[in-house]
C-alpha cells in the first residue's frame, strides 16, 4: 500500500538523519520543504522531498496537499488518560477558593481519584480510558504515554497497567507505560508510608515486572507526598526491575528531586513549574529531558516552567499535556503549544519542536516517531489551508488539523 501527498504547502520537521533531541538555541530551528511532497508505503515514511522531484510512479493513493501543511504528529509524553469518573466537584471548590493543596489535605485530590478507580471493573475503566485515547488521537496526538497512580493498591495499580496494555494492542498508536504507584500515600497507610514503601517494592513491583507491564518507573517527589529520601528508594528499585526513571518534580516545590533524577538517568524530569538556578544547572549536559506541561499550569493558576531561562541556558525542552482528572482535565497538545508560545515565550519553532521530537525522546520512541523521517512511522497531521505554521499557536483554542494519519492510514 502506497500513498503518495502532493504539492503540500510545506512539509514541517524534517531531518534527513535521525536525531535524538533538540536543545537550546538549536530548539529555534524547525527545518522545513515548501512546495513538497512525502511518500508513505506499508505505513512508513519512505521519501520526500521538493515537488520539482517528485516521483511519477503509480500510487494506490494519491493526497492533493495544496495549501495545507504536513507535521508529525504530537508526541504527548506525560498522561495519566487511564482514570475512573472525574474530580468537577474539586474544580468548583477551586473556583470557590480552596487550594489544590487544601483539596488533597481534605481527602480529594489523587485519593479521590483512587477510591473511585478501585471501585470501577476493569472493563468500565478500559471503556472510559478509551474514549479518552480516542479524542486524543483526533486531536493530533500520535503517540503517549500514560501512567499508572490511580490504584494504590496491588490489585488497582495492576488493574490499571492491565487497562493499558489492552489499549497498547487494540490501538495502532505507539504507547508506553509507567508505573506510578508512588503517587499518594494512600489512606490505610496515612501513617506509615514506609509500610507503602515496601508494598510498592515488595509487592506490586514484581508482580508489575513479572508480567512486563510497564517501561517506566515514576515518583510524585513532591512535599506532602514523596520526599526525596522515597524517591531514591522507587527509582533504585525501578531500576533493579529494567523500570527506567521518569519523575513528576518541582511542582509546587523544589526539594532536590532534579538532582535525584540526574542522578538516577531519568529519562526525563516533568513538570519543573519551580526551578532554582542549580535545578538548571544540573540538568545542563545530561540525557534527562526537561518536561513542561503548561496545561497543568493554565488549569490551576500555578507558575509556568521557565522554559526561556531552560531554553536560554541549552536545555532542551518537551512539552505535554498531563491529561488527568485533577490538575489537568485536557488532553489537548494543539493547546498545549499555543499555551507554550502565548504564556512561556516559547517561539512556533521551539514549541513544535518540544511537542514532537523532544516528546518521542522522553518516551523513548525518537527513532519511531517525532519527524519526518525515512523509515519512521507515519504518523501525521494534514492541517487545514493556513498560511503559516505559527497559525497553530496563534489560533489558540481551536485546532487546525483537517485529517489525522496513524501508520499512513487516515483516522476517521
Ligand atoms: N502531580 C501529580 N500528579 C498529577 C495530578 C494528579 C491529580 O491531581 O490527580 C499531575 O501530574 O499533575
Ligand atoms: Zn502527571
Amino acid at each position: 500500500m502506497a500513498t503518495l501527498f502532493k504539492s503540500i504547502k510545506e512539509l514541517i520537521q524534517v531531518r534527513n538523519e535521525p536525531i535524538s533531541f533538540i536543545s537550546g538555541k538549536e530548539m529555534n530551528v524547525l527545518p522545513t520543504i515548501e512546495d513538497a511532497f512525502l511518500v508513505v508505503e506499508n505505513g512508513l515514511i519512505v521519501n520526500f522531498g521538493s515537488m520539482d522531484d517528485c516521483p511519477t510512479d503509480s500510487y494506490d493513493n494519491i493526497i492533493d496537499a495544496t495549501g495545507k501543511m504536513i507535521l508529525p504528529s504530537w508526541c504527548d509524553s506525560h498522561t495519566h488518560i487511564v482514570y475512573a469518573g472525574n474530580r468537577e466537584g474539586e474544580f468548583v471548590d477551586r473556583i470557590n477558593g480552596l487550594s489544590y493543596e487544601e483539596i488533597a489535605n481534605n481527602g480529594g485530590g489523587i485519593l479521590n481519584s483512587a477510591k473511585e478507580l478501585q471501585e470501577t471493573s476493569e472493563e468500565g475503566l478500559y471503556q472510559q480510558s478509551s474514549k479518552r485515547l480516542e479524542e486524543v488521537i483526533q486531536l493530533g496526538t500520535g503517540a503517549i504515554e500514560i501512567k499508572s497512580g490511580y490504584g494504590l493498591t496491588t490489585d488497582a495499580e495492576i488493574k490499571m497497567l492491565r487497562v493499558i496494555k489492552r489499549l497498547k494492542e487494540n490501538y495502532p498508536i505507539p504507547i508506553k507505560a509507567t508505573f506510578l504507584g508512588a503517587h499518594a500515600v494512600p489512606t490505610n497507610f496515612k501513617n506509615n508510608k514506609e509500610g507503602y514503601l515496601q508494598l510498592l517494592i515488595d509487592e506490586i513491583m514484581p508482580k508489575v515486572a513479572d508480567e512486563n507491564l510497564a517501561d517506566y518507573v515514576d515518583v510524585f517527589c513532591e512535599t506532602g507526598y514523596f520526599s526525596v529520601a522515597d524517591t531514591e528508594l522507587i527509582l533504585k528499585a525501578g531500576k533493579q526491575y529494567g523500570l527506567v526513571p521518569k519523575i513528576h518534580v518541582n511542582q509546587f516545590t523544589a526539594i532536590g528531586g532534579v538532582k535525584t533524577g540526574v542522578k538516577y538517568d531519568a529519562l526525563s524530569v516533568d513538570h519543573l513549574e519551580e526551578m532554582r538556578e542549580k535545578d538548571i544547572a544540573i540538568l545542563k549536559g545530561t540525557k534527562t529531558m526537561a518536561v513542561a506541561l503548561p496545561s497543568c499550569s493554565y488549569f490551576l493558576s500555578i507558575p509556568y516552567a521557565p522554559a526561556r531561562k531552560m531554553i536560554d541556558a541549552g536545555l532542551p525542552l518537551a512539552l505535554a499535556t498531563d491529561y488527568n482528572p485533577g490538575s489537568t482535565p485536557s488532553g489537548n497538545m494543539n493547546f498545549v503549544v499555543a499555551t507554550a508560545c502565548i504564556k512561556m515565550k516559547m517561539t512556533p519553532e521551539e514549541a513544535i519542536n518540544a511537542a514532537t521530537i523532544n516528546g518521542a525522546y522522553a518516551m523513548g520512541l525518537e527513532k519511531e516517531v517525532g519527524s519526518i523521517t525515512k523509515g519512521k512511522r507515519a504518523n501525521l497531521l494534514l492541517t487545514k489551508s493556513i498560511n503559516s505554521y505559527g497559525f497553530i499557536p496563534y489560533s489558540f483554542g481551536a485546532h487546525q488539523i483537517e485529517k489525522v494519519y496513524l501508520n499512513g492510514v487516515e483516522i476517521k
